[in-house]
């Protein structure tokens, strides 16, 4: 059986997720939207992480506390995932950061690997797989058999928008990947694009 696909469905996180949708959104503000929905993705995908209990001294006793246990990897695909990681180091500055850089062929849809940022020796607990679109698969498909070959052992995929072909296509490639997602849109055009979707995350990201 593969690993759940988890839908953030709360109302606050939807009606954001609407405005970043939207064609009369800039790239400051879409920038601004990406933040808040992965760092909401991020809090939700890292709630089995392991902690030990602490104590904290407050001004006026002590509290109970934890301390996370868990070295985390960000895995952004470029360009469009870069947005998803600088708003989860903000959250927990002391990840590493692994950057993938793979595009899709115009004609063949096919993901290109041109840049490959993982360390020699990956020593993460959990890594974190960040692109906003899952559309036919592919790229995920690619990063996670990347992080696979360097013997990365607990990897789960964060999106904002997925195709029901992206999501089947990477279930069947990777049944133990978990995927946490903001929205599952309704089919793939001729072109690969999701429909409704957003357009090109990478050029409302970047203004290209
Ligand atoms: O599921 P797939 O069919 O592989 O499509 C999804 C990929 O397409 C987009 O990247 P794109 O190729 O546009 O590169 P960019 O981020 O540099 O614009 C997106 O950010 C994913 O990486
Ligand atoms: O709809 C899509 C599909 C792939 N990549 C995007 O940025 N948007
Ligand atoms: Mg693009």
């Amino acid at each position: 059986m593969a690993a759940p696909v988890l839908v953030l469905d709360h109302p606050l996180l939807q009606h954001h997720l609407g405005q970043l949708r939207a064609v009369q959104t800039e790239p400051p503000a879409f920038r601004a939207l990406v933040a808040i929905l992965s760092q909401a993705l991020f809090v939700e995908a890292t709630r089995d992480v392991r902690a030990v209990p602490a104590e904290v001294t407050t001004p006026l006793g002590t509290a109970p506390s934890c301390q996370v246990q868990e070295r985390l990897a960000f895995v952004p695909v470029l360009r469009a995932g870069l947005g998803m990681a600088e708003a989860l180091l903000d959250f927990w500055p002391k990840a590493s950061v692994w950057h993938l850089g793979l595009y899709r062929d115009h004609d063949t849809l096919q993901p290109i690997t041109y840049y490959n940022k993982l360390p020699p020796r990956v020593d993460a607990d959990l890594a974190l797989v960040l692109d906003p679109m899952l559309a036919t698969g592919g790229s995920a498909m690619a990063a996670i058999d990347i992080l696979k070959r360097h013997h990365v052992r607990r990897i789960k995929y964060l999106g904002l928008i997925a195709a029901p072909e992206g999501i089947r296509a990477l279930q069947k490639a990777h049944p133990d990947v978990p995927l946490y997602l903001m929205a599952i849109d309704d089919h793939l055009n001729e072109h690969g694009y999701i429909v409704p979707g957003l357009g090109d995350a990478g050029d409302r990201q970047f203004a290209t």
